[in-house]
């Protein structure tokens, strides 16, 4: 098993600064715009998904070292005023955990009034807080859910919690957090309820994605040769249901659309490994920690948290944001040679 780091990671190689051309915005060496952040709020979680984390969890990030809801904000107001940012995407660990969820989506909305403000979540305790998140600010929700058979739930996430799940995606249909996602990774176990689950996403109005499992699992279990491909998902999907190719919603959107039974509703496909989207990429990401991460698969961080603490100015925030996107990498790489998975499991980076 992999030790589970949540160190900073170091830089690999040199890029020069230098090369970068004179623009506000969060360029890259391979004229991409990053103007999707997903900022990570926590590494703590209600569940242990396989994939995702270590059965006893991630280690424990000490208060002082996570952003507060105050910092949060003010780097978010930094992303969408200065550096071209478009959409904010709250995410973890589980950003439930935090009890000041509320307070960091209020404070975002305030000061960056029209932006976006989603979350990606579990949905454990979302039944309750869903209404109050709409009252703060948030306008959608995509809600991990990979079956839902309540045994197979249980051993997926190492814990028997699909009702408060399920209670959890209807609260946040009735409180309008729509057009509700919900994200199924894929594993051998998953292809054998992938049916129901999709019949289920169908009943309930939710639109199903199935992910690609990528090898950000903290175990270090994920194995190419034994990884359930999209097309695979294809067959098994097609028995039961007749499905229609209709593209991606925008290029850079990770999913690729498939009509059900002739539409109007429709399953998506997120083939990171098998069909990636990196070229096309918008994304930037934050760490709980206040650290920028230019792609899920680059070890490579800059701190902004530690700079804002010792008084750096927004400009100042703003150039090392800057600098840390211009040194992104192409891609991810899983099929090149000698690709060693990051640090980070997905939990500790936000996925
Ligand atoms: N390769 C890659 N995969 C990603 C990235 N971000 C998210 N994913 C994968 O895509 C899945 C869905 O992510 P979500 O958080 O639901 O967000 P999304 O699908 O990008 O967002 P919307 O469709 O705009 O709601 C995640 O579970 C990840 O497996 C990324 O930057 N790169
Ligand atoms: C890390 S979770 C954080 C947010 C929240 N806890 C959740 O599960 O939605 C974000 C997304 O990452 C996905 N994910 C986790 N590990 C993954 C892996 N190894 N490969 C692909 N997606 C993964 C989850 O399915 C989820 O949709
Ligand atoms: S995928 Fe989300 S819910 Fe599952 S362990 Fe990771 S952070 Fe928690
Ligand atoms: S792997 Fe990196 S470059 Fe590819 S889509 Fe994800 S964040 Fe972007």
């Amino acid at each position: 098993m992999r030790p589970v780091s949540m160190g900073l990671p170091t830089v690999r190689g040199h890029v020069e600064a230098s090369d970068r051309p004179d623009t506000p915005d969060l360029v890259d060496r391979f004229g991409r715009v990053a103007r999707d952040l997903r900022v990570s709020i926590t590494e703590k979680c209600s569940l242990r998904c396989t994939y995702c984390m270590p059965a006893e969890g991630l280690p424990v990030i000490p208060q002082q070292r996570l952003l507060s809801a105050s910092e949060i904000v003010r780097l978010v107001t930094i992303a969408v005023r200065d550096l071209g940012v478009r959409e904010v995407r709250f995410t973890g660990g589980e950003p439930l955990m935090r009890r000041d969820l509320e307070d960091i989506i209020g404070g975002c909305a305030r000061a960056v009034p029209g932006t976006p403000l989603s979350m990606t979540t579990n949905a454990v305790g979302l039944e309750h807080r869903a209404q109050g998140l709409v009252d703060a600010g948030l306008s959608r929700v995509n809600i991990s859910l990979d079956t839902v058979d309540r045994d197979h739930f249980a051993e997926l996430t190492r814990r028997d919690r699909l009702p408060a799940v399920l209670a959890g995606i209807r609260a946040a249909a009735r409180a309008g957090l729509t057009p509700l996602k919900i994200n199924a990774v894929l594993m051998p176990e998953t292809l054998t309820g992938a049916v129901d689950l999709l019949q289920w996403c169908l009943d309930e109005g939710a639109h199903l994605r199935f992910i690609e499992e990528m090898p950000l699992d903290a175990d270090q279990a994920w194995d190419r040769t034994t990884m359930v491909d999209a097309q695979h998902l294809l067959d098994v999907l097609g028995a039961r249901f007749a499905l229609t190719e209709a593209g991606r919603e925008d290029p850079s959107a990770p999913a690729e659309e498939w009509l059900v039974d002739g539409g109007p509703a429709t399953v998506g496909i997120i083939a990171s490994v098998t069909r990636n989207f990196c070229e096309d990429c918008d994304r930037t990401r934050l760490t709980a920690e206040g650290t920028v991460r230019s792609c899920l698969f680059s070890d490579s961080e800059i701190d902004l948290r530690d700079a804002m603490r010792a008084g750096a100015s927004d400009d100042d925030i703003a150039a090392l944001w800057r600098g840390a996107m211009w040194t992104k990498w192409a891609g991810h790489g899983i099929d090149a040679d000698g690709f060693a998975p990051p640090q980070r499991s997905m939990g500790a980076i936000g996925g």
